[in-house]
């Protein structure tokens, strides 16, 4: 899913200009939108009257980085409308080329199946996420998996866990050049992560195998996990996706190197 922003404002106008000015202005913008669009930004609020700008950017409103790393929040109505999983089915990314947000699903949904993101980093631990969803949304985190067994919640934290750790060998066994070692606790740690349904997504595994196979000096295999990657980033693909372009050069490089061996 695509969507484009209602609203986009610099963080420095949310911080430094007094809030019935904010208000006022955002209201103002609003008010100039087409008016399907402005109904549907005001069908976010939950509250009338002055608040009713703070409580509709404030639940619905997502960050996103413009130019050299500017803070920007944006209004997007279509994205504003998915729930947050601490067991996601879908991310989404920022297009700055097209002034876009990408709901992009990590794998097939279901029909009926509730399109989930989460709001918050993955890595961190269950009781961390509850206390920023918390502190920053005040949302009582009330996704599948919160609402799971603690045995349920337990056996995710160890298996999240065991990836983190995963992940980590996997760098060190390729720092210590042990590379046939590294393409063998990948396929663990995507199984784990595939049976948990979280990160890596499945092209960053394949890019991972074909840099590995190709330090291992396996032409082969490196073409064949490369050209995977680049399939899988294509297909997750963004106009301004950086491992798009990282998996084309990947192979392009590959190429080069193929036709000085010859
Ligand atoms: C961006 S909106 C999501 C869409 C919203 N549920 C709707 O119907 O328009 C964020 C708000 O949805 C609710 N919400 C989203 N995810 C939630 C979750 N995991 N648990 C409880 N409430 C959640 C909270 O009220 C939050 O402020």
């Amino acid at each position: 899913m695509v969507d484009v922003p209602a609203l986009l404002v610099g963080t420095p106008f949310l911080t430094d200009i007094k809030p019935h000015h904010r208000r006022r202005m955002i209201k103002a913008a609003i008010k100039q939108l087409p008016e399907e669009i402005r109904d549907e930004v005001f069908s976010l609020s939950r509250t009338a009257g002055e608040y009713e700008i703070d409580s509709i950017m404030g639940a619905n409103a997502n960050s996103v980085v413009l130019g050299d790393e500017e803070i920007h929040v944006g209004l997007f109505v279509k994205a504003a409308r998915i729930n947050h999983s601490c067991r996601p089915n879908a991310y989404y990314r920022f297009s700055e080329r097209r002034l876009t947000i990408e709901i992009v699903s990590y794998h097939a949904i279901e029909a009926g199946e509730e399109i989930v993101m989460s709001y918050v980093p993955l890595a961190i631990k269950h009781d961390e996420r509850r206390r920023y969803l918390k502190d920053n949304w005040g949302i009582d985190c009330k996704c599948s998996l919160c609402q799971a067994s603690e045995f349920d919640i337990k056996e995710s934290e160890t298996s999240r866990n065991r990836i983190n750790e995963l992940r980590d060998t996997i760098l060190d066994a390729r720092k210590e050049r042990f590379f046939q070692d590294a393409i063998n606790i990948a396929e663990d740690w995507l199984m784990i992560s595939e049976w948990e349904r979280v990160a890596p997504l499945t092209p960053e595994y394949h890019d991972i195998l074909a840099e590995l196979y190709f330090l291992k000096g396996d032409m082969v295999n490196a073409t064949r996990y490369g050209r995977m990657s680049l399939d899988g980033w294509v297909r997750f693909g963004s106009v301004d996706d950086e491992q798009l372009e990282k998996a084309r050069v990947f192979l392009r490089d590959l190429r080069l190197v193929g036709k000085k061996r010859r």
